[in-house]
């Protein structure tokens, strides 16, 4: 089911309108270019209704650009983006329809300090349409799971940073959109907010929800069970579940770490050598740990760290990045400065 009918009244542009069962979000083959940097290039994505995507990638990857496009702040330089069905066209009048269809929470924090939060959420809900009772009802159902029941007579300026980081979520879900953007909506919030975020998150997939949460913490997307977009320099890089993520690129090793460039080393095994880390990759790192202690000789007086490492999200999301680092635009290879028993050093 895509774009359930329960945002404000709003007047209806039936044109081509949702599309029952299709994506609340699309988008083919995106561009956006800043001058002469490419933020964004040839980008596919859809989400489904219900599903939760970690958008992840390292700082300037492009997710904030993907979800600015996507929310009508920017316009694309090319390819396509729809919204439950309604593609953006860039006219405003045209595209209000399709964004009423979503509730965007940015990074930078959009609230208004000297008004209280029921201000703020009463502010936020006339900007929907929505009517004074419908209004109030909304604003104390939303404020709940994100624990802000009893604040809603506080100024938003007395608050903790977490808890105006909660009102400002709680600003985006307010007229329950079907298509939810969060950006990075845990940055800097303490343990219970981000436990209690997830689960109200997990909770508004359960009901339909299509939501794009983008994050640097990597556990956090297992906490929400959520399918995986990997964007590295402005490309789509891996796109799936997360099991499916890990089994593609997820990586076994043997992580060495030295309090300098590490030693030269003689193993049977691929290497990557990096400015104080020596990471070997094997299959069963377990079982390789004897062997490459060994080959450290002398130098194994010098380690200050060894750590097995085995297929998850973090090495997956390291190996897709990272080796696109090292390769630039070529076909996906491993970074080994020494491979098989090459000496390097
Ligand atoms: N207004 C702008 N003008 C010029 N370049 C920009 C602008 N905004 C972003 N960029 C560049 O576009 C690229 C993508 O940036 P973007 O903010 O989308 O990345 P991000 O993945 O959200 O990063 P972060 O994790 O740091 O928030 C980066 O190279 C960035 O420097």
């Amino acid at each position: 089911m895509c774009c359930r009918t329960r945002g404000p009244a709003v007047p209806t542009d039936p044109a081509p309108g949702p599309s029952p069962g299709g994506p609340a979000l699309a988008l083919h083959a995106v561009g956006k270019r800043y001058g002469t940097t490419t933020a964004l290039d040839g980008v596919d994505l859809t989400v489904a209704a219900g599903e939760i995507v970690g958008l992840l990638g390292a700082n300037g990857a492009g997710k904030t650009t993907l979800m600015s496009l996507v929310a009508g702040l920017l316009r694309a330089d090319s390819g396509r983006i729809e919204i439950c069905g309604r593609p953006l066209t860039g006219d405003r009048s045209h595209d209000r329809r399709a964004r009423l269809d979503l509730g965007l929470a940015p990074q930078e924090l959009g609230v208004y300090p000297p008004l209280t939060v029921r201000q703020n959420l009463r502010f936020f809900a006339e900007l929907a349409g929505l009517r004074a009772r419908e209004a109030r009802r909304r604003i104390e159902e939303t404020a709940a799971p994100l624990g802000l029941t009893a604040l809603l007579d506080r100024r938003v300026s007395r608050l903790s940073g977490g808890e105006q980081r909660r009102v400002h979520t709680a600003l985006a879900l307010l007229h329950r959109p079907p298509l939810v953007l969060l950006d990075e909506p845990t940055a800097g919030v303490d343990v219970e907010t981000r436990t209690r975020l997830i689960a109200h998150v997990r909770e508004l997939a359960a009901t339909g929800t299509a939501v794009c949460y983008s994050t640097h913490y990597l556990p956090e997307v297992e906490a929400l069970d959520a399918s995986v977009a990997v964007l590295h320099q402005g490309r789509m890089v891996a796109r799936g579940t997360l099991a499916e993520v890990v089994r593609g690129h997820g990586e076994s090793a043997v992580e060495l770490t030295f309090p300098g460039p590490p030693p030269p080393l003689r193993l049977p095994w691929p290497v990557t050598v990096g400015a104080e880390v020596l990471r070997v990759q094997v299959e069963e790192p377990q079982s390789a740990v004897p062997e490459v202690l060994a080959a450290l000789g002398d130098t194994a007086g010098s380690l200050v760290g060894l750590r097995v490492v085995r297929p998850g999200l973090e090495s997956a999301f390291l190996r897709l990045t990272r080796e696109r680092a090292v390769d630039g635009e070529g076909p996906v290879r491993p970074a080994r400065r020494a491979v098989g028993a090459a000496l390097h050093g």
